[in-house]
């Protein structure tokens, strides 16, 4: 082993997998028998493509990436339930992994032997394991279904039951996949909690997680997947706001200019204006397809009159994913008067905000209308543009206002004075 090997907890070398996935397969013995030279013919799929980085001791390393972009696949091969095909991996240190729904777990034996199978298996003592065993049950609150077979077990019951062994068996290095997606609200503020236990502990940590919030609070670093391959390593906030870009996509202005053609985007109104253009500014006043969180950030939209026009009043609406209306802008409630338009003069109309909007997409609906009626809308265009919110730390509100929060210690009521 070369000394780089030698510090790294987890060391990954060059690692190639390749999935071969059979297109035609002789079933039956009379298909044998009818055919007896046929061969089964696979396609191959390459799930990793030369992946290679190292984990430090005690880091906690996020791995992220779209579905099927291979993150599961790498972490099987790290527990060594899948071989690599070139390259290699080398683990300085003992394994604990949380990686398959009921991996490693006989269904038909009830918890109680599942957890000490699992607890000798990964590397405690018969003695430590039953020693350890009313912890484990009790950190997966599933003392009256501890007789239970685990094949009754539900989803969620399974995922406590598994987790809580993986943190029972003292392991140096933790390998844990998608821990969060399944269990309730209780379930993973637990695992927060054993997160930060783990982090203050100096273990290590290779977290697989669609949630950026989470990979940002824990994470050391992270490194970012994209069909097999590796495309980025570093910060966790910079990859996390990465991965929120690859997902939602780069671009918006793509959108823009295929509604500006009339091909996507619903339109309505009496004429009189047109809205051509609209895009969205970052903080430097440059047009920016993606938008920072707590940035101040500008929507503008250029309108073309083809009338003349008093006082015409701007508006904007900008809905989130679920269609929530999150924000309107008007003129009509900050400046009426905004001047007289002769047919075949533009106008810029500019809305500046603090971008306080939780990370995700946005479609920006522009309105020009007629001053003094709420209904003679000139020109509207129905979710003209799109914007993409990156930033981590969401908390799953639909905004992500600033705040200050404050904890004082009150002084203790003595018992004599309560009054009963
Ligand atoms: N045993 C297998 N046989 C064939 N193909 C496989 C196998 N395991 C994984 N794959 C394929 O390899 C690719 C990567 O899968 P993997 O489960 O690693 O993705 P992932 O990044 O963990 O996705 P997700 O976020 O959905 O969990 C997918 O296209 C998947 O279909």
């Amino acid at each position: 082993m070369s000394p780089k090997r030698a510090v790294a907890a987890v060391a990954v070398d060059n690692v190639s997998k390749t999935f071969r996935v059979p297109t035609e397969r002789v079933h039956t013995l009379k298909e044998t028998a009818l055919h007896p030279f046929r061969r089964s013919t696979y396609d191959e799929f390459v799930a990793l493509k030369d992946i290679s980085f190292d984990v430090g001791h005690g880091e906690f390393l996020g791995i992220v990436g779209r579905n099927g972009s291979g993150k599961s696949t790498l972490l099987k091969c790290m527990a060594g339930i899948y071989r690599v095909d070139t390259g290699g991996i080398y683990v300085d240190g003992r394994l604990s992994a949380f990686i398959e729904l009921g991996v490693g777990f006989n269904p038909d034996l009830p918890a109680r032997d599942n957890v000490l199978i699992n607890g000798t298996m990964l590397g405690l003592s018969p003695r430590e394991a039953r020693r350890r065993y009313d912890s484990v049950i009790d950190f997966a609150e599933l003392r009256e279904f501890e007789h239970l077979k685990v094949k009754n077990y539900s989803s969620g019951m399974l995922v406590r039951l598994a987790f809580a062994v993986m943190i029972h068996v003292d392991a140096e290095i933790l390998l844990v996949d998608e821990v969060l997606a399944v269990g309730d609200a209780a379930f993973q503020q637990k695992c927060f909690d054993e997160f930060y236990r783990l982090r203050d502990e100096n273990r290590t940590v290779i977290l697989v997680t669609h949630d950026m919030g989470a990979v940002e609070r824990f994470c050391d670093s992270a490194v970012l997947f994209e069909k097999g391959d590796m495309v980025s390593q570093g910060d966790s906030h910079r990859i996390g706001v990465e991965y929120l870009e690859l997902n939602f996509g780069r671009a918006p202005a793509i959108v823009a200019a295929e509604a500006a053609d009339g091909s996507d985007a619903q339109r309505s109104g009496i004429g009189g204006a047109e809205i051509v253009e609209a895009w969205f500014e970052d903080q430097h006043g440059a047009r920016a397809s993606n938008l920072e969180l707590e940035r101040d950030c500008r929507f503008a939209a250029r309108i073309r009159f083809t009338a003349a026009v008093d006082h015409p009043v701007f508006g904007v609406t900008l809905e989130n994913a679920a269609h929530d209306n999150v924000f309107t802008a008007s003129t009509q409630w900050q400046e009426a008067e905004t001047g007289h338009f002769a047919a075949g003069e533009e106008a810029v109309f500019r809305v500046q905000f603090t971008n306080v909007l939780a990370p995700g997409r946005y479609d920006a609906t522009p309105s020009v209308s007629q001053r003094g009626s709420g209904t003679a809308v000139m020109d509207r265009r129905e979710r003209f543009i799109s914007t993409v919110v990156s930033g981590t730390h969401a908390s799953g509100a639909l905004l992500e206002l600033p705040y200050a929060s404050a904890v004082e210690r009150s002084a203790a009521q003595p018992a004599a004075e309560v009054e009963s």
